[in-house]
Formats: structure tokens, sequence, C-alpha cells
């Protein structure tokens, strides 16, 4: 018979339990539920403890669900079904899979009592799991095999988990973001993307636009202080670099990310906004680059046929170009005193750094009812301090909020960076000859130290400012241009979006930038044409003057002012689970 004794705070329960032929002492204590081989002599051999926290399910019988059956109809039986760990190849995190175990129990009334327990504590014990979510599939990223790593691997944990799921597979870009800005998602608890950085992006500039819109805040104004969002996002990596996945989990797995989603883990991110002049262009997680990643952005999107590859190819031709661009970075440091690019240490679940900064990033949060205070909402003094200027000629000049690891780079831009510090780690590479810049680039796949290099700086900092030198500015001709077209559209914003715009009655920024976006790009790459001249197949831009790529999408000015947003949003992730020891 079960034996249940009641703990204080804590459900114990106990029984004998049978894993095929052997014999199991069990237990059901507060967070754990643990099972002891036992021999014939009753001596205890080998515990298999799995945290409350990490069971996907408990089913009736003996059940298997890939291929999904019902193995044997026994009224005995029930199956466990939990997060199993294992290392991945060379990568620093560590990779989940479904663990199962079948229990044959003395009898039917216990086992009804083994189920009941176990659901009841995963219920007591895993508060923050979704029930239900609002997936976009982007069948046309990565490999385009969205839409079958969705159905053939996540689709059949969450319904194992009990989780129902809304999705829509998109027929255009930006589909995702727009739905999110506009239908009504009371019910959901979280959005999921399958696809890129692309795709993500997508969902962050919904999640973060309706979260504004409904909050009262301007987007455009660059000193407010942006509202936190509550509508968790999850990612499963089905893109070319899949750069937010593999740097908040630490792989890119799309089961490892199904089984983070399903247990509700939690990961703020920091976020940069993206302005020019009074105007957000765009938000960014992972990587604002110009020089050598604006050019491989711009040479990729010619060749998008050829897959994640296309980012290869890019690299290697634009590489050959061995251009260097005149700017001018000015940039506002972050307190040295609390971390810095260069001190070796690794953003991992549970950093240490990040749990401090959360009470200097909202000192007005009340725990208690999870509310930020209303005076967040004012003008943050964030923008207010000394700023650095440097002038000069560069390869690149790229900012990120995190380490931007990826499958090409598994340290990632800044390997010390931080992903939810409320920093952003700014990393210029001056003019060098090509070998320097390729071993720059080449330090990138190895554990060498890619700042230790005469021609590289890094800082920390929490606001970027970027122009041409003087005599090299935008054109003002381009300039208005750019901005009468963004404002003929954002006249209208239904002449790009059609569907129902039920919250649209403010423009948001999304709506705004965004939806001229399209006729914007139009009116650039004419003039590109117009001053271009041609020193290899990338180069069809004039040579003095780069794009920001700005987590995989072409920003339409030069002139930029980045600032960070300390743990804005946050992802169905828990940071890198360190599987090297190290
Ligand atoms: C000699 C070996 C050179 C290797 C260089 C490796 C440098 C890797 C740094 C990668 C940083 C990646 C930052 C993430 C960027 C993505 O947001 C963006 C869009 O991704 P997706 O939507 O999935 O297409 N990806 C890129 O911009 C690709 C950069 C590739 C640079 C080689
Ligand atoms: N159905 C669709 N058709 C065309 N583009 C789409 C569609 N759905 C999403 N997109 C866009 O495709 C871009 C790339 O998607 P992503 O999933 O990031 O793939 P990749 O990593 O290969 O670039 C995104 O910017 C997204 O806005
Ligand atoms: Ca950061």
């Amino acid at each position: 018979m079960i034996g249940k004794e009641m703990e204080i705070d804590s459900v114990k329960v106990e029984s004998s339990l049978w894993i095929g032929n052997k014999r199991y002492k069990a237990s059901l204590r507060g967070w754990y539920f643990s099972w002891t081989e036992v021999d014939k002599r009753n001596r205890e051999k080998k515990t298999v403890s799995v945290p409350v926290s990490e069971v996907i399910g408990v089913k009736e019988g003996r059940v298997e669900i890939q291929p999904r059956k019902k193995l044997e109809d026994s009224d005995l039986d029930f199956t466990l079904f939990y997060v199993k760990r294992s290392r991945r190849g060379n990568t620093r995190g560590t990779l989940w899979s479904l663990g199962r175990t079948q229990f044959c129990c003395p009898s039917r009334d216990v086992r009804d009592q083994w189920i009941t327990q176990l659901r009841t504590a995963l219920q007591t014990h895993s508060p923050s799991r979704p029930h239900r979510l609002l997936v976009f599939i982007n069948p046309f990223g990565g490999k385009k095999r969205g839409k079958q790593i969705y159905h053939s691997l996540v689709s059949p944990l969450f319904e194992l988990a009990g989780i129902s799921c809304h999705v829509v597979v998109t027929e255009r870009a930006n589909q995702a973001r727009d739905y999110i800005l506009k239908k009504d998602l009371t019910g959901f608890d979280g959005v999921v993307c399958v696809g890129g950085d692309g795709m993500f992006s997508e969902l962050l500039h919904g999640v973060i636009g309706r979260t504004q819109q409904e909050a009262g805040v301007s987007e455009h104004d660059p000193t407010v202080m942006l509202q936190p969002c509550d509508l968790r996002i999850g990612i499963i990596p089905a893109g070319s670099t899949d750069c937010v996945c593999f740097a908040s989990v630490g792989v890119n797995d799309p089961v490892t990310s199904a089984l983070h989603i399903i247990i509700g883990d939690s990961q703020p991110l920091d976020v940069c906004s993206v302005h020019h002049k009074s105007t957000l262009m765009k938000y960014s997680v992972s990587m604002v680059g110009y020089g050598f990643y604006g050019d491989v952005l711009a040479e990729s999107e010619r060749h998008r046929w050829m897959g994640p590859l296309r980012y290869d190819y890019s690299g290697c031709m634009v590489y050959l170009c061995n251009r260097n661009y005149a700017g001018v970075v000015q940039y506002l440091p972050a307190d040295s005193h609390v971390s810095s690019p260069r001190d070796n240490t690794r953003c991992l679940a549970g950093c240490r750094v990040c749990s401090e900064s959360k009470e200097r990033l909202f000192p007005h949060f009340d725990s208690s009812s999870s509310l930020y205070s209303a005076n967040l909402s004012q003008v943050s003094s964030e923008l207010e301090g000394e700023w650095v200027t440097i002038e000069g000629k560069f390869k690149c000049v790229s900012l990120t909020c995190m380490s931007s690891s990826c499958p090409r780079s598994p340290s990632g831009l800044s390997p010390s960076a931080h992903l939810a510090d409320g920093t952003v780690d700014l990393i210029l590479v001056r003019e060098t000859n090509p070998l320097g810049f390729l071993t720059y680039l080449h330090r990138h796949t190895t554990t060498q130290d890619q700042f230790d290099l005469p021609f590289v700086e890094v800082h920390r900092v929490k606001a970027v400012r970027f122009f041409l030198p003087p005599g090299e500015e935008e054109e003002e001709e381009y300039e208005e241009e750019i901005q009468s077209s963004s404002e003929r559209v954002s006249e209208d914003p239904d002449k790009l979006h059609n569907g129902d715009i039920a919250n649209a009655q403010s423009k948001t920024t999304s709506q705004h930038c965004l939806a001229g976006q399209k006729e914007r790009d139009t009116v650039k790459s004419a003039r590109r044409k117009k001053r271009s001249f041609v020193c290899g197949p990338c180069c069809t831009k004039p040579p003095s003057v780069s794009v920001w790529n700005c987590d995989g999408e072409i920003l339409p000015h030069t002139e930029i002012l980045c600032r960070v947003h300390g743990q804005l949003v946050r992802l169905f992730a828990r940071g890198i689970e360190d599987s090297t020891g190290a």
C-alpha cells in the first residue's frame, strides 16, 4: 500500500514500484520524485531523482509518444515523462530530451494515487507553466523545415504536457508581428516562433509594441522608459543563425527549446532600441552591426536561395572586398565596477550579475504584486552621463546585448556579455590589414580572445550614437525621400496591412516605421544604384558608407542612437546550463 505522511509545507508519498522485474522504493517529497532500486536482500542501490518542476507529464498505462502508442493496457502501470540531460558536442549548453520511465504498481488504487499526487505536485510546484500558446511558424526560414520540425518534434510534446496551441503558419513577412499588435490575445500565456532570428524579431516587435500601446508609452521617444513586457516569448530554432536561441539556451535544438517552454522557464532579456532622430527604427537583442556585418547581410539577401549557407558565401565575398568605413562613435559607459567585457566570465543559468541587476533596473518593482511603479513610464535618466567620442575608420562597429553566440561562433561576438544586466557591449574593429581582420574573425570560432588584438576595442555601455564624419553625412535629399515615403505610408497603415486593426487607433512605432519599410527599401535601393560603384560581386554601394544590420534586417539610416532597456522582455528559457563543468 502507498504510505502517506504529511510533512510541513510539502506532501510525502512513498511505496514500492516496479520497473521491469526490478523493485524500487519510490517517494515523492516536496520538490522531488525519486526511486531507488532495492535488491532481494532489501539493500538499496542507485537512486534516480527527478525534480517535480521538470516533470513533463504523467500518463496512465505504458505509453510512448514517438511514435505515439499505448504499449499495454494495464491498470497497474503509469508512465512518467521528464527532462533528461546530455552534453552536446563542442557547445557549452546542455541538450535536453524527453526521459520516460514506466512504473508498475502493486494495485490499481496505488497507481491512481501516484498519478493524482504527481499531477497535484506538478501544479503546485510549477505555477508558471503555460497552458495556452500562440505559435507562429515561418515555413521559409532556414532550411524550410519549420512546419516539419513543429509537427514532428514539438507538437507531440506540447500535447503530452497538456498545452493547447493556436498555430499560425505565416504567409508573409511581418504577419506574426501584426497579429500580436492587433488581435485579441486573451487567454494566451505566451507566444512562440518556429524560425530564425528574423522571426523572433517579429514577435519581439509585436510584444514590445503592444505593451507600449497598452501602457500609452511612445516608442519614438528615445529617452522614454519602456514598459516591461509580460507575455513570454518561446523560440523553436528553425532558422539560419538561431543566435537568440543559442545564446539563451546554449544549443539550437527544437526539443530542448520545447521542453524549456513546457516547464515554464523564464529568462529576462535586455533589448536595444535603435532610433534615427525621433523615430524608432527597430529593437534588437543580438547584433546591431555596421561595416562587415552590414555588408554581409546586404550581400546575403541576394542569395537567400542558398539557405543558411548564404552567410558563409557572403562572408567570404565581403571579406575579399576589404572595406573600411569612416564614422564617429559616441558611447555612454556602463558602471565598470559591476562587470566588464574582458572579465572572462560567462553569463550562465542563474547568473549573479543579471539577478543583481534587477534591483538596479527596477528599484520600484513590487515583488508581492509583480507590478512596476507607474513612474517607470517617465523619462529615463539612462542617457545622462559623460559620453566618450571615438572617430576613425572601422572594419566593423558592432553592438550586442548578449554574447550573440551561435553555431558559427560558439562563444559569440562578446563572450562575456550578459543576457539581462542592462548593458550592451560595443566592439570597435579599426582599419587593419586583411590578415589581421581574418585573425579577428577566426577567433570567433575558437577559444582565443578576439579582443586581444591591437586594432580591436570593446566597451560595456548603456547607449551608443553613430554618425558619419563631418562632410560625409547622410544626404539630405535621401533623408527627405525616405522621410516622405515613410510618412505617406504611415498616413494609411491599411495600405500595406489589410485585416482588422482593432487596436490601431494610435499609430504605433512598429506600424509607423515598419509599414513604410517596403517603400523606403525601394527608394533606398534605387538611390544605392544611383550612387553605386562595383569592385566585386558584393559591392553595389558607395565605397564610404555601409549599412546597419539589426538582428538580420538592414536599417534605412546610417545615423543612429542605440539605447539598452534592461530586462524588457522574457523568454521561455533559463540561460545556458553549463555542461562543461567549467
Ligand atoms: C573565418 C571564420 C569567420 C567566422 C565569423 C563568425 C562571426 C560570427 C558572429 C555571429 C554573430 C551573429 C549575430 C546574429 C545575427 C543574426 O541576427 C542575423 C540574422 O539571423 P537569421 O534571421 O537567422 O538569418 N544573422 C546574421 O547577420 C549573419 C551574420 C553572419 C556573419 C558571418
Ligand atoms: N511566410 C513568409 N514569407 C516570407 N517571409 C516571411 C514569412 N514568414 C516570416 N517571414 C520573414 O522571413 C524572415 C526570415 O525568417 P527567419 O525565420 O528568421 O529565417 P532565417 O533565419 O533563415 O533568416 C523574417 O524576417 C520574417 O519576417
Ligand atoms: Ca546585456
